[in-house]
């Protein structure tokens, strides 16, 4: 398939597209250990928490001598709400309770960066307050261009949003800042940071998790057409190509003509 995305698809989410999930997140682990000691991070909210935690913490997506070392691990929120960190609407609320609050003590515990929740009125001063975050742990801004995240792992919307990058929302034509803000988000609550666009294309690799049949139409529209291709979804695939891999079960990927695969070699 060349320097196209991967477009992985299988019957079965907990028995099949988890334990290969796994195997990709520990290859990725284990090059970015190599790169460089530490395994950094970004994850959005949605459904993808929930099936993440199936490949992250449950024994039967993988064999006991492939191993997390979440004691080094970085994890970055690709998108946040402008809420509490408590409240129901966060991200970082969502991804604690389905597996950093449940990762067993001897695998360690991640370095999570969360948004600062003194400022959820500001959300352009939230996003520029993250995006120092960054730059304190990518090193300065003026040596790197764009920070380099190992793993990006990322949801689609029904509308072909990700992150909260929005069709034909402006914020898809910022090339400068890192972390954005939009207060009109489409997809509730308005207020939201988000990893900017070119910031996601840069990152090592890139794994979008999609279940369900929700999901079938808009996948169609982003593998198989013209306007697709220009949605946020597509524009990771065109931008990122062969580092994107989707991971769909067959609900997801019904009828879309893409090439898919049905094992993560
Ligand atoms: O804050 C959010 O809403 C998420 O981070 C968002 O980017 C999500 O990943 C997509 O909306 C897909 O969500 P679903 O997987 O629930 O459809």
């Amino acid at each position: 398939m060349g320097k196209q995305p991967n477009l992985y698809s299988f019957e079965n989410v907990d028995t099949q597209l988890a334990p290969n999930l796994r195997k990709y997140i520990l290859e990725r682990q284990s090059e970015a250990f190599d790169r460089h000691g530490v395994f950094r991070i970004a994850t959005s909210g949605g459904s993808l928490p929930k099936t993440l935690a199936k490949a992250l913490l449950d024994p039967a997506s993988g064999s006991s001598q492939d191993k997390f070392e979440f004691g080094r691990w970085e994890v970055f929120y690709a998108d946040e709400r402008c809420v509490p960190l408590d409240h129901d609407d966060s991200n970082h609320k969502l991804v604690k309770a389905e597996w950093i609050d449940k990762i067993p003590a001897e695998l360690g515990q991640p370095k999570v960066f969360t948004i600062n929740e003194k400022l959820i009125d500001d959300p352009q001063e939230m996003a520029d307050e993250y995006e120092k975050t960054l730059v304190s742990v990518f090193a300065s801004r003026d040596s790197v261009k764009l920070p380099l995240f190992d793993l990006i792992l990322l949801g689609c919307g029904p509308d072909g949003h990700t992150c909260s990058l929005f069709p034909e929302h402006p914020l898809l034509r910022e090339t400068d800042a890192w972390v954005l803000s939009i207060k009109d988000s489409p997809k509730p609550p308005p207020g939201r940071i988000t990893l900017s666009l070119p910031v996601v294309l840069h990152g090592a690799n890139i794994a979008f998790v999609a279940t369900g049949g929700g999901k079938k139409e808009i996948l169609k529209q982003i593998f198989e057409t013209e306007a697709g291709a220009k949605l946020p979804c597509g524009l990771v695939n065109n931008g990122a190509g062969e580092r994107v891999s989707w991971f769909c079960d067959t609900a997801a990927t019904e009828g879309v003509g893409y090439p898919r695969r049905s094992s993560v070699i």
